[in-house]
Protein backbone atom coordinates (compact mmCIF):
# COMPACT_ATOMS: atom_id res chain seq x y z
CA UNK A 1 0.00 0.00 0.00
CA UNK A 2 1.15 3.38 -0.54
CA UNK A 3 2.07 5.43 2.38
CA UNK A 4 -0.15 8.97 2.73
CA UNK A 5 3.20 10.22 3.53
CA UNK A 6 6.86 8.90 2.15
CA UNK A 7 9.95 10.89 3.14
CA UNK A 8 12.95 9.45 1.11
CA UNK A 9 16.14 10.22 2.10
CA UNK A 10 15.85 13.69 2.90
CA UNK A 11 19.18 15.42 3.53
CA UNK A 12 18.88 19.36 4.47
CA UNK A 13 22.13 21.76 5.60
CA UNK A 14 22.07 25.27 7.00
CA UNK A 15 25.56 26.03 5.95
CA UNK A 16 28.10 23.46 7.31
CA UNK A 17 25.58 22.56 10.11
CA UNK A 18 23.88 19.45 8.22
CA UNK A 19 21.01 19.31 10.05
CA UNK A 20 19.33 16.78 7.97
CA UNK A 21 20.80 13.13 6.91
CA UNK A 22 19.52 10.53 5.14
CA UNK A 23 16.01 10.62 6.85
CA UNK A 24 13.16 8.65 6.06
CA UNK A 25 9.64 7.39 7.23
CA UNK A 26 6.60 6.35 6.21
CA UNK A 27 3.14 7.40 7.81
CA UNK A 28 -0.18 5.37 6.37
CA UNK A 29 -3.52 6.97 6.82
CA UNK A 30 -4.70 6.83 9.98
CA UNK A 31 -1.39 6.34 11.21
CA UNK A 32 -0.09 8.73 14.44
CA UNK A 33 3.71 9.22 14.32
CA UNK A 34 5.44 10.86 17.19
CA UNK A 35 9.09 12.72 16.57
CA UNK A 36 10.92 12.84 19.53
CA UNK A 37 14.47 13.96 20.39
CA UNK A 38 16.80 16.09 21.94
CA UNK A 39 16.33 19.76 21.48
CA UNK A 40 18.36 20.39 18.01
CA UNK A 41 18.13 16.98 16.30
CA UNK A 42 16.52 18.42 13.05
CA UNK A 43 12.98 17.62 13.85
CA UNK A 44 11.12 20.71 13.00
CA UNK A 45 13.69 20.91 10.10
CA UNK A 46 11.87 17.77 9.35
CA UNK A 47 8.24 18.76 9.46
CA UNK A 48 9.32 22.19 7.35
CA UNK A 49 10.85 19.94 4.68
CA UNK A 50 7.96 17.73 4.61
CA UNK A 51 5.62 20.87 3.90
CA UNK A 52 8.05 22.39 1.72
CA UNK A 53 8.82 25.69 3.93
CA UNK A 54 12.33 24.59 3.78
CA UNK A 55 13.57 23.02 0.45
CA UNK A 56 15.46 19.61 0.77
CA UNK A 57 18.83 19.82 -0.45
CA UNK A 58 18.03 15.93 -1.63
CA UNK A 59 15.63 13.37 -1.15
CA UNK A 60 12.35 13.66 -1.75
CA UNK A 61 8.59 13.79 0.61
CA UNK A 62 5.64 11.86 -1.42
CA UNK A 63 1.92 12.69 -0.62
CA UNK A 64 -0.05 10.10 -1.71
CA UNK A 65 2.76 9.05 -4.06
CA UNK A 66 2.69 12.45 -5.73
CA UNK A 67 6.61 14.49 -5.37
CA UNK A 68 5.92 17.63 -2.89
CA UNK A 69 7.29 20.42 -4.65
CA UNK A 70 7.12 18.31 -8.66
CA UNK A 71 5.03 17.21 -11.21
CA UNK A 72 5.45 15.09 -14.00
CA UNK A 73 5.56 16.37 -17.18
CA UNK A 74 5.66 13.46 -19.48
CA UNK A 75 8.26 11.32 -17.87
CA UNK A 76 10.21 14.14 -15.98
CA UNK A 77 9.70 15.76 -13.28
CA UNK A 78 9.45 19.58 -13.02
CA UNK A 79 9.59 21.93 -9.88
CA UNK A 80 5.92 23.10 -9.33
CA UNK A 81 5.49 27.36 -9.49
CA UNK A 82 4.48 28.01 -6.20
CA UNK A 83 1.16 28.33 -6.63
CA UNK A 84 0.80 25.13 -7.52
CA UNK A 85 3.04 24.24 -4.54
CA UNK A 86 0.79 26.01 -2.53
CA UNK A 87 -2.54 24.01 -3.67
CA UNK A 88 -0.63 20.89 -3.16
CA UNK A 89 0.77 22.39 0.61
CA UNK A 90 -3.35 22.79 1.38
CA UNK A 91 -3.68 19.03 1.79
CA UNK A 92 -1.42 19.47 4.90
CA UNK A 93 -2.45 21.29 8.15
CA UNK A 94 0.42 22.57 10.05
CA UNK A 95 0.01 23.48 13.66
CA UNK A 96 3.26 25.73 14.96
CA UNK A 97 4.31 26.59 18.61
CA UNK A 98 3.05 29.73 18.23
CA UNK A 99 -0.82 29.92 17.04
CA UNK A 100 -0.04 32.97 14.35
CA UNK A 101 -4.28 33.62 14.78
CA UNK A 102 -4.94 37.17 12.80
CA UNK A 103 -5.42 39.52 16.26
CA UNK A 104 -7.91 41.77 14.90
CA UNK A 105 -10.37 38.97 13.59
CA UNK A 106 -12.66 37.19 15.66
CA UNK A 107 -11.86 33.65 16.62
CA UNK A 108 -15.22 32.53 14.10
CA UNK A 109 -12.96 34.99 11.22
CA UNK A 110 -10.14 33.16 11.87
CA UNK A 111 -11.22 29.54 11.43
CA UNK A 112 -13.28 30.55 7.93
CA UNK A 113 -10.62 32.91 6.37
CA UNK A 114 -9.37 29.64 4.54
CA UNK A 115 -12.04 27.89 3.06
CA UNK A 116 -13.64 31.19 2.01
CA UNK A 117 -10.70 32.82 0.85
CA UNK A 118 -8.61 30.59 -0.47
CA UNK A 119 -10.91 27.55 -1.10
CA UNK A 120 -14.11 29.57 -2.86
CA UNK A 121 -16.05 28.04 -0.08
CA UNK A 122 -19.14 30.43 0.68
CA UNK A 123 -19.57 31.96 3.56
CA UNK A 124 -22.21 30.48 4.90
CA UNK A 125 -21.13 27.30 4.51
CA UNK A 126 -18.24 27.75 5.85
CA UNK A 127 -19.49 29.62 9.18
CA UNK A 128 -21.35 26.24 9.65
CA UNK A 129 -18.46 23.66 9.04
CA UNK A 130 -16.05 26.28 11.67
CA UNK A 131 -19.25 26.17 14.41
CA UNK A 132 -18.57 22.58 14.24
CA UNK A 133 -14.35 22.60 14.30
CA UNK A 134 -14.86 25.19 17.14
CA UNK A 135 -17.18 22.38 18.94
CA UNK A 136 -14.99 19.80 18.48
CA UNK A 137 -12.19 21.44 20.04
CA UNK A 138 -14.57 23.02 23.27
CA UNK A 139 -14.51 26.26 21.59
CA UNK A 140 -17.87 27.26 20.00
CA UNK A 141 -18.97 29.76 23.18
CA UNK A 142 -16.15 31.65 22.04
CA UNK A 143 -16.80 32.35 18.54
CA UNK A 144 -16.85 35.63 18.63
CA UNK A 145 -14.32 36.58 20.72
CA UNK A 146 -10.95 38.02 19.60
CA UNK A 147 -7.71 35.72 20.24
CA UNK A 148 -6.17 38.45 22.52
CA UNK A 149 -8.74 37.23 25.07
CA UNK A 150 -8.22 33.29 24.55
CA UNK A 151 -5.63 31.64 26.92
CA UNK A 152 -2.92 30.07 25.19
CA UNK A 153 -3.94 26.49 25.49
CA UNK A 154 -7.66 27.97 23.37
CA UNK A 155 -5.72 29.99 21.01
CA UNK A 156 -4.03 27.01 20.05
CA UNK A 157 -7.37 24.89 19.90
CA UNK A 158 -8.46 27.29 17.99
CA UNK A 159 -5.35 27.17 15.39
CA UNK A 160 -6.03 23.40 14.88
CA UNK A 161 -9.53 24.09 13.70
CA UNK A 162 -8.31 26.10 11.47
CA UNK A 163 -5.65 24.23 10.31
CA UNK A 164 -8.79 21.36 10.06
CA UNK A 165 -11.02 23.86 8.44
CA UNK A 166 -9.17 23.14 5.09
CA UNK A 167 -9.86 19.54 5.29
CA UNK A 168 -6.26 18.63 5.32
CA UNK A 169 -5.35 14.55 4.48
CA UNK A 170 -2.33 14.47 6.70
CA UNK A 171 -1.89 16.82 10.19
CA UNK A 172 1.64 18.12 11.09
CA UNK A 173 2.35 19.00 14.76
CA UNK A 174 5.18 21.19 15.87
CA UNK A 175 5.64 21.05 18.98
CA UNK A 176 2.06 22.37 19.87
CA UNK A 177 2.39 22.05 23.74
CA UNK A 178 5.34 23.77 24.09
CA UNK A 179 4.94 27.48 24.88
CA UNK A 180 1.77 26.99 26.94
CA UNK A 181 1.57 27.19 30.74
CA UNK A 182 1.72 23.64 32.23
CA UNK A 183 -1.92 24.05 33.47
CA UNK A 184 -3.20 24.19 29.56
CA UNK A 185 -1.41 21.60 28.14
CA UNK A 186 -3.96 18.98 28.67
CA UNK A 187 -6.84 20.47 26.72
CA UNK A 188 -4.59 20.50 23.65
CA UNK A 189 -3.13 17.07 23.80
CA UNK A 190 -7.11 16.06 24.70
CA UNK A 191 -8.36 17.28 20.95
CA UNK A 192 -5.05 15.64 19.32
CA UNK A 193 -5.96 12.84 21.31
CA UNK A 194 -9.83 13.11 19.77
CA UNK A 195 -8.66 13.43 16.12
CA UNK A 196 -6.12 10.72 16.47
CA UNK A 197 -9.49 8.42 17.29
CA UNK A 198 -11.32 9.96 14.83
CA UNK A 199 -8.02 8.56 12.34
CA UNK A 200 -6.68 11.92 11.17
CA UNK A 201 -3.36 11.15 9.98
CA UNK A 202 -0.49 12.95 12.43
CA UNK A 203 3.06 13.44 12.29
CA UNK A 204 4.02 15.05 15.92
CA UNK A 205 7.07 16.66 16.70
CA UNK A 206 6.73 16.52 20.55
CA UNK A 207 8.16 16.83 24.10
CA UNK A 208 5.28 14.91 25.69
CA UNK A 209 6.82 11.76 25.98
CA UNK A 210 3.30 10.67 27.71
CA UNK A 211 1.43 11.68 24.52
CA UNK A 212 3.85 9.61 22.47
CA UNK A 213 3.76 6.71 24.63
CA UNK A 214 -0.23 6.53 24.78
CA UNK A 215 -1.27 8.16 21.49
CA UNK A 216 1.34 7.53 18.53
CA UNK A 217 0.84 4.11 16.58
CA UNK A 218 4.57 4.63 15.86
CA UNK A 219 7.68 6.47 17.41
CA UNK A 220 10.64 8.29 15.68
CA UNK A 221 13.53 8.96 17.77
CA UNK A 222 15.77 11.18 16.25
CA UNK A 223 19.59 12.73 17.23
CA UNK A 224 22.18 14.31 15.13
CA UNK A 225 20.04 14.72 12.30
CA UNK A 226 19.60 10.79 11.62
CA UNK A 227 16.54 8.62 12.51
CA UNK A 228 18.08 6.20 15.26
CA UNK A 229 15.65 4.22 15.74
CA UNK A 230 11.73 3.50 15.47
CA UNK A 231 9.03 1.32 16.12
CA UNK A 232 5.53 1.16 18.55
CA UNK A 233 5.61 3.00 21.78
CA UNK A 234 6.26 -0.73 23.56
CA UNK A 235 9.30 -0.69 21.42
CA UNK A 236 11.16 2.62 21.67
CA UNK A 237 10.08 3.79 25.43
CA UNK A 238 9.93 -0.14 27.00
CA UNK A 239 12.80 -2.06 25.33
CA UNK A 240 14.88 0.67 22.71
CA UNK A 241 17.58 -1.19 21.11
CA UNK A 242 20.56 2.16 21.05
CA UNK A 243 22.18 3.65 23.58
CA UNK A 244 21.83 6.59 22.09
CA UNK A 245 18.01 6.29 22.48
CA UNK A 246 18.08 4.70 25.85
CA UNK A 247 20.35 7.59 27.39
CA UNK A 248 17.84 10.22 25.99
CA UNK A 249 14.97 8.53 27.63
CA UNK A 250 16.79 8.27 30.86
CA UNK A 251 17.16 11.54 30.92
CA UNK A 252 13.44 12.78 30.08
CA UNK A 253 11.22 10.32 31.74
N1 LIG B 1 16.48 28.46 9.00
C1 LIG B 1 17.58 28.01 9.63
N2 LIG B 1 18.78 28.56 9.38
C2 LIG B 1 19.90 28.11 9.99
N3 LIG B 1 19.92 27.08 10.87
C3 LIG B 1 18.76 26.50 11.15
C4 LIG B 1 17.53 26.91 10.55
N4 LIG B 1 16.52 26.12 11.03
C5 LIG B 1 17.09 25.26 11.88
N5 LIG B 1 18.43 25.48 11.96
C6 LIG B 1 19.38 24.72 12.78
O1 LIG B 1 19.10 23.35 12.56
C7 LIG B 1 19.33 22.59 13.74
C8 LIG B 1 18.12 21.75 14.04
O2 LIG B 1 17.04 22.63 14.39
P1 LIG B 1 15.56 22.09 14.59
O3 LIG B 1 14.74 23.26 15.01
O4 LIG B 1 15.14 21.33 13.39
O5 LIG B 1 15.75 21.08 15.80
P2 LIG B 1 14.67 20.46 16.78
O6 LIG B 1 15.05 19.04 16.97
O7 LIG B 1 13.30 20.74 16.28
O8 LIG B 1 14.96 21.27 18.12
P3 LIG B 1 13.94 21.73 19.30
O9 LIG B 1 13.47 20.46 19.97
O10 LIG B 1 14.82 22.55 20.19
O11 LIG B 1 12.86 22.51 18.65
C9 LIG B 1 19.70 23.59 14.82
O12 LIG B 1 21.10 23.60 14.94
C10 LIG B 1 19.20 24.90 14.26
O13 LIG B 1 19.96 25.97 14.73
Amino acid sequence: MVPLLRVEKVNKAFGTNHVLRDVSLDVHAGQVQCVIGPSGSGKSTLLRCVNRLEVPDSGHVYLDGQPMGYRWKGDTLREMTSSQLAVQRRQMGMVFQGFHLFPHRRVIENVIEGPVVVGGVGRATARERAMELLSKVGLADKAEAYPDSLSGGQQQRVAIARSLAMRPKLMLFDEPTSALDPELVGDVLAVMRDLADEGMTMVVVTHEMGFARDVADHVVFMDGGCVVEAGPPGHIFGAPEHERTRSFLARVL
